[in-house]
């Protein structure tokens, strides 16, 4: 599980070891330069003779970069120091000049200053980090933009490598926001905790490779402000069947997906739910859809007539494939969801179903939205907020935050990077997709694999003691599983693969794979949970 913690809880685990006389910084910086260095020599041999430009703020941000600076240019690195800041932290300024650092003239042209830059082997970019608020401004936007024009003016393999320190510069620390003007990083190195941003999007894409600096730092009684599951993390939460399970302990999922206009949708949700290992799948659902579900999946049992007699579901996945005109449907979905409701069954709450919301939700019920629809949402609800879809993706956290506040549901929010979040607990963010599961009928694939997972715990999500923040986790648990088996099913291979297909580089090895169907997504599952639980999946 890797974890983030918010500035204030770092800054209140800070102030003890500080007042301790605990020399933070210096460890920081030492790990910073130990990190600068070991990525040159992987990319160029050797540190000494090394150009290394190094943006400094006036904070303790650019105290760290100073420090490190010192520590590089000690071992050979043609070290050149830019302040960008009102001010510069001294006795870093001190003993980086007492190393041999260079400062260049901070008030030259910020185009030549960047064309300077822009040649180096290696950027530090130790600007701001948790003491600043989102978005560089002044002089420091002036050289980062200019900095940033004359890199995407080189070729890929002749650019510098960026090495944040703390955060990307200028990004929303705690909401995860990317203004205008951050330097993308292919590294961050971090101090005592990953902060938010470097596991949230937006801002996340500028973080590069995440390293985080132990500074003994005691967070023992902070909460985790993100979560990202991990292989192990899954394995643990998915539900292996024992020797006296049976289909209705393993957990019955009523699927009411599809449309006449709409029927594929049926059959992605069933398959997936099928293949993630249902133990049963009622289908409610029209003639039409019915039927090609079950020629795909004979063992799928209709459910018939209003949620009362379609006979004993754990869980409902309602509204894949139900559009807005289909308003007998949608009425149907109401009622179901409103019958689940009260008799405490989790729901999966997709498309359709999402217009048909109660006012106030428990967090048992899963919204899975896009971010239009999350935008709908939030408009019809929190109307004067001024919410649209570009809003959501630029701040997709905080509306992910509002519409869980505005519902009481647990919320999910589908995207490159799927955010997951209820009442309680943290944010989850998983960044397993591949961007060749941008496909139709990949949201009807998650949405039965969430349904499936949440009928497959439902005993512990709505018994006595249950833990309040299950739904939010096995939402994740889903996300991560689908995004899983969606690169399985492109054929996406190794780390070097992965990263290639998540940020378009070119890949040092690895495949970046190839198109897939919503239904191999579907297909793939059974050799990805099975990887899973053997503990050979990595990640
Ligand atoms: N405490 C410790 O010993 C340890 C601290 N550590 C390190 O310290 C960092 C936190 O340092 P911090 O608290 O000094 O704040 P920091 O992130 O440098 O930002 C403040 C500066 O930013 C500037 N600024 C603000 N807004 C801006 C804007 N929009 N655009 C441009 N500039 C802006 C503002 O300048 P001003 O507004 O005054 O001109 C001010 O000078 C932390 O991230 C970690 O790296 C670690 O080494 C562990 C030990
Ligand atoms: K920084």
């Amino acid at each position: 599980m890797r974890t983030a913690h918010r500035v204030t809880d770092v800054v209140d685990a800070e102030t003890p070891l500080l007042a301790a006389g605990v020399p933070l910084m210096e460890r920081a910086s030492f790990a910073l330069a130990l990190a600068v260095a070991s990525d040159l020599r992987a990319r160029r041999g050797r540190v000494v003779g090394a150009r290394i430009g190094v943006l400094v703020g006036g904070g303790n941000n650019g105290g760290d970069a100073l420090i490190a600076a010192a520590h590089l240019a000690r071992r050979g690195a043609a070290v050149e120091i830019v302040g960008v800041g009102r001010a510069m932290h001294e006795a870093g300024a001190a003993r980086a000049r007492a190393a041999g650092a260079r400062f260049l003239d901070a008030d030259q042209d910020a185009g030549e200053l960047a064309g300077r830059l822009a040649g180096c082997a290696a950027l530090l970019d130790g600007i701001t980090g948790i003491g600043a608020s989102s978005g560089l401004r002044g002089r420091a936007l002036e050289v980062v933009t200019a900095l940033r024009g004359a890199m995407a003016s080189r070729p890929r393999g002749e650019r510098p490598w960026v090495v944040a320190v703390d955060v990307p510069s200028g990004v929303g620390v705690d909401d995860g926001a990317l203004p205008e003007g951050v330097l993308p990083a292919d590294r961050t190195v971090t101090m005592g905790t990953a902060k938010p941003a470097l596991l949230l999007p937006p801002a996340e894409v500028a973080a590069g490779e995440v390293t985080t600096v132990a500074l003994g730092l005691d967070l023992t009684g902070a909460s985790h402000a993100v979560v990202r599951l991990e292989a192990g993390d899954l394995a643990e939460e998915w539900a292996v069947p024992g020797p006296a399970d049976h289909k209705y302990t393993r957990g019955v999922l009523g699927i009411a997906a599809g449309s006449d206009t709409y029927p594929g949708a049926a059959v992605l949700a069933t398959s997936a739910a099928v293949r993630a290992g249902a133990g049963m799948v009622r289908y409610a659902g029209p003639d039409a859809a019915a039927a090609q579900v079950l020629t795909r999946h004979p063992e799928v049992v209709r459910g018939l007539g209003e949620a009362d007699q379609v006979g004993r579901v754990q869980a409902w996945l309602l509204g894949s494939g139900v559009g807005a005109g289909d308003t007998e449907r949608l009425a149907w979905l109401e009622r179901t969801l409103t019958h689940a409701v009260e008799r405490g069954i989790p729901v999966v709450a997709d498309a359709g179903a999402l217009a048909v919301l109660p006012e106030r939700l428990p967090a048992t019920v899963l919204l899975t939205p896009h971010a239009g629809e999350l935008a709908g949402l939030l408009a019809a609800r929190d109307p004067r907020a001024g919410w649209d879809r570009a809003r959501v993706e630029a701040l997709p956290v905080r509306a992910l935050r509002r519409a869980v506040d505005l519902t009481g549901a647990t919320v999910l929010l589908k995207g490159a990077t799927t955010l997951v979040a209820g009442p309680s607990g943290p944010v989850h963010s998983q960044a397993e997709a591949t961007p060749w599961l941008g496909t139709a009928g990949a949201g009807d694939v998650l949405a039965g694999l969430a349904g499936m997972v949440l009928a497959s715990r439902a005993g512990d999500l709505t018994g006595a003691g249950a833990d309040p923040e299950l739904t939010a986790r096995l939402g994740a648990v889903a996300a991560s599983v689908h995004g899983r088996a969606a690169r399985r099913a492109a054929g996406v291979e190794g780390a070097a693969g992965v990263e290639a297909s998540r940020t378009r580089r070119a890949p040092a090895g690895g495949s970046v794979g190839g198109p897939i169907t919503a239904l191999d997504v579907a297909e793939a599952l059974p050799s990805v949970i099975r990887d899973l639980l053997d503990g050979t999946l990595g990640g």
